[in-house]
């Protein structure tokens, strides 16, 4: 195929980084397409989806990667600046283009390996190839760098010819049904500490809530695809941020129900999401639960507690008036939840990066006071939380636009073995039998997708 004159144009003005976007005039359905992407590129892939399908992502291949822990933030903002003037893209489409996914750990000071591997510090990159669905219509990005004019149609041919082999490579055969087996982590040990956070609530004025989590350990007789995970996760729990992020045999895996900054040019919009109850079983017990739930005065504090800090934090970043939605119930298969989104108009210089790195962790997964319940956390939970309760998503590297959610209701998984993680809010008048059971509530996502 025959290098875009364009792109000629843009290696004599001196780029040397390039990102290709063209519409797809046709493509299969976005899990289809990521199944087919397993043979070439298990391990660097990853699939983003959003509650309400607008956009979904699909990335192969690692062309660049950065540890986000590994930079201070100024260099985190001095490299995304540079990204800026050094790539060249053909177009301005938001969701499209030189993009990072990827996410951070939850407390990178408390660092778990086991199972997260080289994700244990968070990770984002930049794919070779990608395919994005806007509304729906599918387009190709090809990233790719070149050194002179011929390795600029070198590489432009190659990444070509990578798409094709993606687009026309065979689905994989079948998986094997799995044979999970689950295992409680020292749940004994969790419904204590649970005792001690309300009594350490209720003696020191100063810690007002603190989000404690726990886990359940899996094994499955066959190593896991993430593709036939995400397809019951589609099926399952719709109006969640589906996410995967592959790396090497590891993979972090979720459906989150909860957003955690979207940036356009123009707007930033966060949610407070906390709160919860189980679904009813006809749709009078569920009405019933949900007002139960809106009136519930534990549950109310928990969520206010969330919207004063993430008010607090959000003002810093938005200019103008902060808009604050009224609280409603967000409604996903097996849960819901107390739910009041906020929005703003952008601060001018503001970075997507940092404003995120600022909300979390918000007292969603962390507490209150922020600083005080993150080192409770880390005394009080003696396996860190890898990804878990980070934020995950993507960032354009052309205009700083993206959107993250918080990476709850997920995963850890690696070769046959793997994690789920469950948090609750404790605060003065939580049970430990109560919180207990709202984590199980919380485990089911991950369970009967994995199932
Ligand atoms: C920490 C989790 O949920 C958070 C989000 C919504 C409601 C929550 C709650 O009611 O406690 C949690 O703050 C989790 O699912 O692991």
């Amino acid at each position: 195929m025959k290098l875009p004159e364009a792109l000629a144009t843009a290696y004599e003005t001196g780029y040397r980084e390039f990102s290709w976007i063209a519409e797809l005039p046709q493509a299969e359905d976005p899990l289809t397409l990521f199944s087919k992407s397993q043979h070439t590129y298990k391990g660097q892939r990853f699939y983003w989806q959003t509650p309400a399908q607008e956009l979904t992502l699909i990335g192969c291949g690692q062309l660049a990667h950065i540890i986000p822990s590994q930079l201070t933030d100024l260099a985190l903002t001095q490299f995304m600046n540079d990204k800026q003037q050094t790539i060249y893209t053909n177009r301005n489409l938001t969701g499209t283009g030189p993009l990072l996914f990827g996410g951070l750990p939850f407390n990178q000071d408390h660092p778990e390996k086991t199972l997260w591997g080289p994700l244990d510090q968070g990770l984002f990159y930049l794919p070779a190839l990608m395919v994005s669905f806007l509304e729906g219509v599918p387009y190709i990005t090809l990233n790719f760098k070149a050194s002179s004019l011929a390795d600029l149609t070198d590489q432009w041919q190659l990444r070509q010819k990578e798409l094709q082999a993606w687009l026309e490579a065979p689905l994989p055969l079948e998986e094997e049904t799995a044979e999970l087996r689950t295992t409680e982590i020292n749940l004994e040990k969790w419904l204590t500490v649970v005792e001690q956070t309300v009594a350490a609530i209720k003696e020191k004025s100063s810690l007002k809530k603190v989000v404690l989590a726990r886990q359940l350990a899996i094994t499955n007789k066959h190593p896991w695809q993430s593709a036939t995970i995400l397809k019951r996760l589609a099926e399952q729990q719709q109006a969640t941020y589906l996410f995967a992020l592959e790396k090497e045999q590891h993979l972090f895996i979720g459906a989150s129900p909860e957003r955690l900054l979207q940036g356009t040019e123009a707007d930033y919009t966060t949610a407070c999401i906390a709160g919860s109850i189980a679904r009813g079983n006809t749709p009078a017990e569920d009405d019933r639960l949900g007002q139960e739930l809106l009136m519930d005065e534990k549950n109310q504090l928990e969520h206010q507690i969330v919207v004063d800090q993430i008010a607090r934090d959000f003002q810093q970043m938005i200019a103008e008036e902060l808009v604050i939605q009224p609280a409603t119930l967000l409604k996903n298969r097996d849960i819901q939840h107390l739910h009041v989104p906020l929005r703003g108009k952008r601060k001018a210089g503001t970075s997507l990066l940092e404003s995120v790195k600022q909300l979390h962790p918000t007292p969603a997964l962390g507490g209150q006071p922020k600083e005080l319940a993150r080192d409770f956390i880390a005394q009080h939970e003696p396996l860190g939380r890898g990804m878990y309760g980070g934020p995950i998503g993507w960032v354009s590297l052309q205009n700083d636009c993206g959107e993250f959610a918080v990476g709850i209701r997920s995963a850890i998984l690696s070769k046959q073995k793997g994690c789920l993680y469950a948090g609750c809010g404790i605060v003065a008048d939580s049970a430990a039998e109560a919180e207990r059971q709202e984590t199980a509530i919380k485990f089911q996502p991950m369970l009967r997708a994995l199932d």
